[in-house]
């Protein structure tokens, strides 16, 4: 049966006299992973605070989870929404050690001031062995670099056991080699039938992974295109979206791009 993580309908938010979001239609079934792919300044953020609750729309329904807002306490549904971004990177104590930095998932909160059990040292150390991060327990966060920074924020995020899992621009900032390691890790996420369902937000398109099988393209606050990732990794259709010329090369599943000058 199919089971919907998120259904969003005719979204719009408006702010002044500016529409940043128009008319968003989006549904996510369960597992059914996503890319949200927009140039700077697209509304993809705008649309991430929307989907955690943080912004209420101008018009428009929002369900997660199966639970609509309006009628539902938001911090609780929140528990079950990891939300990995770069904004949350710049939060976390730098003297922090990395599996405290991974604890602290479970309690949601920046720090950790709560007695920490047994489970939770034994669950935090299984998530960094996952990630391929454990080399960093009792290594201050400030010490770590960028794409093991990001391994930890995501092991923090999955120390909740989060239904849905927002990758908000996992790779930025990263050399081709640690963006690749990250990817590699993301990969074998979505592929765990036990794990949440992803939506990874980029502006680039070649960090798509084949195991994102859906893309919505958002482009000026408005859907330019959402469906199979395959399809819309097109010439024509990234063309038109760029408003430039793409062109596009396949590598066994993944895509390449550049602007055609
Ligand atoms: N509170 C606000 N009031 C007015 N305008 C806003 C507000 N928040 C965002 N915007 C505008 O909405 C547009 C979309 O911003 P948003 O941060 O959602 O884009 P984005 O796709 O996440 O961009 P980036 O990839 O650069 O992070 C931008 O033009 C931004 O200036």
């Amino acid at each position: 049966m199919k089971e919907n993580v998120l259904q969003l309908k005719n979204v719009t938010w408006r702010r002044e006299n500016t529409t940043l979001l128009s008319k968003v239609n989006w549904t996510i079934q369960k597992h059914e992973h996503w890319a949200l792919l927009g140039l700077n300044g697209s509304g993809k953020t705008t649309l991430l605070n929307i989907i955690n609750g943080y912004i209420w729309p101008t018009e428009g329904t929002i369900e997660v989870l199966g639970a609509q807002f309006g009628k539902t306490s938001l911090p609780e549904l929140r528990k079950s929404i990891g939300w990995v971004s770069s904004s949350l990177q710049e939060k976390i104590p730098k003297l922090q050690y990395a599996q405290d930095v991974v604890i602290s998932g479970k309690y949601a909160s920046i720090g950790l001031y709560e007695r920490v059990d047994e489970e939770d040292i034994t669950k935090a150390l299984d998530l960094m062995e996952k990630l391929d991060c454990s080399k960093l327990i009792n290594r201050h966060y400030e010490t770590c670099s960028q794409g093991e920074r990001q391994k930890l924020l995501i092991a923090r995020a999955l120390m909740s056991e989060p239904k849905l899992l927002i990758l908000d621009e996992p790779c930025n900032g990263l050399d081709i080699f640690a963006r690749e390691n990250i990817l590699e890790t993301i990969q074998q996420l979505a592929e765990d039938p036990e794990g949440p369902t992803l939506i990874y937000v980029t502006h680039h398109p070649e960090e798509i992974l084949p195991v994102f099988n859906h893309t919505l393209l958002l482009r000026k606050g408005n859907v330019f295109m959402q469906g199979n990732t395959e399809e819309i990794l097109s010439e024509k259709h990234l063309t038109a979206f760029f408003e430039h010329p793409v062109s596009v090369n396949w590598y066994g599943e993944r895509a390449s791009f550049q602007l055609v000058r």
